[in-house]
């Protein structure tokens, strides 16, 4: 197991209280670490959360509108050098707040 994954894993203990108490906040920050960690490595894993420095970003364009978010397009200059047009979510209030981005984040998943 990797430093990436082995944070990951204390991630999934605090969001889902696995020995220790839970804790939505402190999952995030170790989800962030494994997420940083990760970001120069090969080990790319599907189940992942992936820092995604924001310059590989290309003509980001507003599509829509939620009651809790705000949709854009983008191109996206993936790590493999690759280019892919996918949509960015960006959930209001989860600077704050890091519950209701969990739960989407684990929505969008299922
Ligand atoms: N993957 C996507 N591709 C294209 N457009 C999308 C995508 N996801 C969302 N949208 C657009 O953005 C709008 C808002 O997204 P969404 O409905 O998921 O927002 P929400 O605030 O999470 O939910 P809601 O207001 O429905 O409770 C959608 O109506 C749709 O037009």
């Amino acid at each position: 197991m990797g430093h990436a994954d082995g944070m990951h894993e204390v991630g999934e203990f605090y969001r889902n209280g696995i020995v220790v108490e839970k804790n939505i906040d402190i999952a995030f920050e170790w989800y962030l670490k494994s997420a940083i960690t990760e970001q120069n490595t090969t080990d790319e894993k599907a189940e992942f959360f992936h820092w995604i420095p924001y310059d590989k970003f290309e003509n980001i364009e507003e599509i829509g509108k939620g009651a809790f978010s705000t949709v854009f397009k983008t191109n996206y200059l993936n790590r493999y050098g690759s280019h892919e047009n996918v949509a960015i979510k960006i959930v209001k209030g989860s600077n704050k707040n890091k519950e209701p981005f969990l739960k989407e984040v684990f929505f969008l998943n299922n």
